[in-house]
């Protein structure tokens, strides 16, 4: 693989007309697709729970959702195949992608004994990534589910002291169960990849900073180097390769490949690429770019550490990740401000002010923050963003 430097604009990001998309994903409320979308899109978009990948293909392909979110790829338990195959069935977009930090508690109904379990239920993916743990308790049968969270609601649902699920600490708090082992994933920075996907043609709006990544889906003849010569053009152009996944094509022993790439394949080099791998290909499509958000995105989060050390460089990081936002979100406020007043003095508008707040508290909520902190955090965040504003704030 070789690596690139992307000089080139924001990808531009889509955000529907309605300030409250609707986002599609499987599973149950409390799902990890549901943390992973609430990443991306905040506390107020519309979550909405789907029994399985290709429903939530198809209602974003229809338009029925703004959005849908994808697990495709995670550290321990690698790609996710159902995920891929709905996805290159379906004709959609990726439109952002998200890095979600995973961590798996073991749950049972409060006050159960470790030694009571005897049977534990996940999803086949979660289940793959706590195999250390499992194999340390081979007491407890292990039964796959459709999702984490609805594993979580059904331990709750049945009743029975011996049930326990593997999911997040939230589907536990949502479902009143409790974590009798906690963090049992294999390692403790076990992440997930979704992808945020758009229907074709849906609109696009504000650009976003970062790396751009894109895509090139495919296959190939079945001949000596043809796989090969299509991942040269893609190094020869300075494309950095970030994944290959290959799935089994309907002919038997025929294969269709997800090439994801930093960089853009719609232009500049990245199209010249394209154009040169064509010949090579019996089939593609170019999806992208966009913009990767989460530990060890484009945003700069760092991923989880194990010791304390790691753990701080990681803070330092995240600390350095707000207070670019914060000069992104001065210069957002002092355009606003221009455009607003027609470049006059510096003019408050205490309505604007307290739906920030109202926001920020929502966003709180959602991620589990006290929310009157984060309030007042972010009055503070108004004044630092506009020091002519340093009045009370507006009590909403
Ligand atoms: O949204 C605006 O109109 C702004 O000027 C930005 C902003 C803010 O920082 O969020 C700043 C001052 C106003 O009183 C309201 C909001």
């Amino acid at each position: 693989m070789s690596a690139s430097s992307d000089t080139r604009p924001p990808v531009t990001h889509p955000t529907p007309a309605a300030s409250a998309p609707s986002v599609g994903y499987q599973g149950e409320p409390g799902a990890f697709s549901e943390l992973a979308l609430r990443r991306w899109f905040g506390g107020s978009a519309r979550a909405v729970p789907l029994p399985d990948f290709e429903t939530v293909l198809a209602r974003v392909r229809s338009g029925e959702v703004d959005f849908a979110i994808l697990p495709v790829e995670n550290t321990l338990a690698g790609s996710v195949a159902a995920a891929c195959d709905a996805f290159l069935r379906a004709e959609v977009d990726v439109a952002g992608e998200v890095v979600e930090p995973i961590r798996h508690q073991l749950l049972a109904l409060p006050g159960t004994p470790p030694s009571a379990l005897r049977r534990v239920s996940s999803h086949p993916v979660a289940l793959d990534q706590c195999r250390a743990f499992l194999a340390r308790h081979p007491h407890m049968r292990v039964v796959t589910g459709s999702d984490t969270a609805g594993a979580a609601r059904a331990v709750a649902e049945g009743g029975d002291p011996a049930a326990a699920a593997i999911a997040s600490e939230g589907a536990g708090e949502r479902y009143g169960l409790e974590v009798i082992a906690r963090d049992i994933h294999d390692r403790p920075d076990n992440q997930t990849r979704f992808w945020v996907l758009r229907s074709w043609g849906a609109p696009m709006a504000a650009p976003q900073p970062g790396v751009s990544h894109s895509m090139l889906v495919f296959e190939t003849r079945n001949e000596p180097g043809a796989l090969a010569r299509v991942l040269r053009e893609l190094a020869e152009a300075g494309l950095n390769l970030k994944a290959l996944t290959a799935r089994p094509a309907e002919e038997p022993w025929h294969y269709r490949f997800i090439a994801e790439v930093e960089g853009d394949l719609t232009s500049g080099r990245g199209a010249v690429a394209i154009a040169s791998a064509t010949p090579h290909m019996v089939r593609s499509r170019v999806v992208g770019p966009w913009t990767v958000r989460g530990p060890g995105g484009a945003d700069g989060v760092a991923a989880p550490h194990a010791d304390a050390a790691g753990c701080r460089r990681a803070i330092d990081a995240v600390d350095r990740a707000l207070v670019r936002l914060l000069a992104q979100r001065r210069d957002l406020a002092t355009r606003t401000q221009s455009l607003r007043t027609g470049g006059g003095d510096l003019l408050r508008d205490p309505a604007r002010e307290a739906e920030v707040l109202r926001h920020a508290a929502a966003e709180a909520r959602a991620v589990g923050l006290p929310e009157e902190s984060v309030r007042q955090l972010f009055w503070r965040v108004i004044e630092t963003c506009h020091p002519a504003v340093s009045e009370a704030p507006p009590v909403t």
